[in-house]
């Protein structure tokens, strides 16, 4: 049974969660489309050629483009690639993008969709973990620079998103569980129920296959698609409540910048919410308690709860030119308990080195995280 979260603001639109959903599509572009641009990485060939050929026989112009996987897509090269496409192809106003893949490749799509000709439709295919709880829903979009994560972007709302569990079977363990830090993250942020579950099913969900045939992961995704929906639907442009979809993410990014965008999203931002429970226990506003239930659900599913220890000061650049930053004062989501969320803003440097000190590779602490 199909589960569906609606997204409100000015274009209310629908996250379907199910199996099999491939002929949601055409009812999702909406009126008036007769040029499609699927975008797709190599990976998904296949199902973005079966898409083609599918809405060819709904009487669609459907084009496909492949572009470079994961983070190497997210880039203006990839991006002006497409604009070029859909200028040869004649795309107009009235026509529109569809994402199909993971959360780069939505981000993607969804920012050449925002800019040709100022804004055209776009419908995200999800199919990874991170795609379907996090990216393709929000309206987020952007490509990264040499100076840092997703630096140029715009809001731009989809017409709909298709979260196919079935996609997920086909995924790395790696990927996978990547993925499900974003899940994690909407835990400890909003819904207590998801770190629940996952702590109760961690055999489960480390098994992409089992996991998403499982009522578990449809009942993770539809928990955390909600939590974004919850938000995104009342501060579309971040002027406030979202950045609590930040968690994690100060420090994350900073650590994916400095990794020259080789690290996994997912992994990253695991570290990064270990970082900031530990910035919130030093400041006075976090229990160990929390600070350790971070370590102990992010490392039980094998991701990193640690980074090398000699790249503060790299870190700490790429920290500024976090969005939340402003002028020269970092800020930072931090949690109070789980669920509640509060602003940590300016803390001592001090402080941020200290924090820095407890997530680092040999720092006296147990990690089981794995090559991710
Ligand atoms: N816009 C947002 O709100 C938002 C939210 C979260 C993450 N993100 C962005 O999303 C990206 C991370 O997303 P991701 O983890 O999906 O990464 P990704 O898109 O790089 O996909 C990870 C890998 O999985 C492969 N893949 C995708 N679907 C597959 C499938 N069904 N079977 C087999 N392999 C498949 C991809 O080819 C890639 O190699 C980052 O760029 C991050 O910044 C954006
Ligand atoms: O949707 C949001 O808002 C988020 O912050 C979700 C994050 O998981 C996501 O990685 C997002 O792309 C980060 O946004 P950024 O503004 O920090 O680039
Ligand atoms: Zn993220």
């Amino acid at each position: 049974m199909n589960r569906i979260v609606t997204v409100d603001g000015e274009r209310p639109y629908d996250v379907v969660i199910g199996r099999h959903l491939l002929g949601e599509l055409p009812g999702m572009l909406g009126e008036g489309v007769r040029r499609v641009l699927v975008v797709h990485p190599a990976a998904l060939a296949t199902t973005a050629e079966a898409i083609r050929a599918d809405l060819r026989e709904h009487g669609y112009e459907a084009f496909t483009a492949e572009v470079p996987d994961a983070e190497e897509a997210k880039t203006a090269q990839v991006a002006a690639f497409l604009w070029q496409v859909l200028g040869q192809a004649g795309f107009t106003r009235s026509d529109a993008v569809v994402g199909v893949g993971g959360g780069a490749t939505t981000d993607l799509a969804g920012f050449v969709a925002a800019t040709w000709l100022r804004g055209v439709r776009v419908v995200q295919v999800s199919t990874t973990v991170a795609g379907m709880v996090d990216a393709a829903v929000g309206g987020k979009t952007g490509i990264n620079t040499a100076e840092g994560k997703n630096l140029v972007g715009a809001f731009h709302p989809p017409a709909g998103v298709i979260c196919d569990l079935a996609a997920l079977e086909t995924m790395a363990r790696h990927d996978f569980v990547a993925g499900l830090a974003e899940v994690v993250k909407c835990g400890f942020i909003d819904d207590p129920r998801i770190l629940e579950l996952v702590e109760a099913n961690v055999d489960l969900l480390t098994d992409p296959v089992a996991a998403s045939r499982s009522d578990v992961l449809l009942e993770l995704v539809e928990r955390a698609v909600a939590v974004k929906a919850k938000v995104v639907s009342v501060d579309l442009k971040e002027s406030g409540l979202r950045e609590i979809l930040n968690y994690g993410h100060t420090f994350g990014h900073a650590i994916e910048q400095v990794e020259r965008f080789q690290w996994r999203h997912g992994a990253a931002v695991s570290v990064g919410m270990v970082y900031v429970a530990e910035l919130a226990r030093l400041a006075g506003r976090l229990s160990d308690d929390v600070v350790e239930r971070h370590r102990s659900i992010l490392s039980s599913l094998g991701l990193p709860t640690t980074y090398r220890g000699d790249r503060w000061e790299r870190l700490l650049t790429a920290m500024r030119r976090d969005k939340k930053t402003r002028g020269d004062l970092l800020r930072f989501v931090v949690l109070e308990d789980v669920g509640r969320t509060a602003r940590l803003e300016g803390p001592d440097p001090t402080l941020l080195a200290a924090a820095y000190a407890e997530v680092s590779e040999g720092a006296p602490r147990p990690s089981r995280a794995v090559d991710l």
